[in-house]
C-alpha cells in the first residue's frame, strides 16, 4: 500500500455532518485504510466571501489503488454526497482533494500532485500538518510551512 492524503471541504448542507460521514466512507474504499484523520476545522470561505463558512479536514490513507484509481473514487463519493457544481468557487456538499500521493509527482489532464494549492490554504495545511508534520513539500516540512502560514481564521472543532 501506499500513503496517500485527502482534503475533506463543506459548506452545505451540514458541513460537520458531511466531512464526518466522508471520513467513515473513506475507510469503505476498495483496497484502501484509513489511517488517519485530523480534527476538523471551521473558516470563513476564501475566495467568494457570499457563501456559508467551511468545514475541513485532512484524511490519510493507505490505499493499493492507483492515483487516478483513487481520484475516480473520491468523484463518486463527491456525488453520493449531491455535489451540484452551481458556480465555479460556490459552496459545495463536499470537496474530496487528492493532495500528497507517495511518491509521485504529476501533471496530468485530470490531477496535479502534489496539489498545487496546499502550501496557501492555512485550511489544508494545519490539518495535514497534525497528521503528518514531517511530510515534506519541496524541501520544507509541512509542519514549518503551517507555522509560518499561521492559523488566522482557522477554528478547531472539539473531537467527538
Ligand atoms: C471556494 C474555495 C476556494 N474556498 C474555500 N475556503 C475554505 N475556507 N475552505 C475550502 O475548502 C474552500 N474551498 C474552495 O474551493
Amino acid at each position: 500500500p501506499r500513503l496517500a492524503y485527502i482534503g475533506l471541504g463543506s459548506n452545505l448542507d451540514d458541513p460537520e455532518h458531511q466531512v464526518r460521514r466522508a471520513l467513515a466512507e473513506l475507510e469503505a474504499l476498495p483496497l484502501t485504510r484509513l489511517e488517519a484523520g485530523s480534527p476538523l476545522y471551521r473558516s470563513a470561505p476564501m475566495g467568494p466571501q457570499d457563501q456559508p463558512p467551511f468545514i475541513n479536514a485532512v484524511a490519510r490513507l493507505a490505499t493499493q489503488l492507483s492515483p487516478l484509481a483513487l481520484l475516480d473514487q473520491l468523484q463518486a463519493l463527491e456525488q453520493r454526497h449531491r455535489r451540484v457544481r452551481r458556480r465555479h468557487w460556490g459552496p459545495r456538499t463536499l470537496d474530496l482533494d487528492l493532495l500528497l500521493y507517495e511518491g509521485c509527482r504529476a501533471r496530468w489532464p485530470r490531477l496535479t500532485l502534489p496539489h498545487p494549492g496546499i502550501a496557501e490554504r492555512n485550511f489544508v495545511l494545519v490539518p495535514l500538518a497534525d497528521i503528518a508534520p514531517d511530510e515534506r513539500l519541496g524541501d520544507t516540512p509541512v509542519s514549518g510551512l503551517a507555522r509560518a502560514l499561521g492559523r488566522d481564521g482557522l477554528q478547531r472543532l472539539a473531537s467527538q
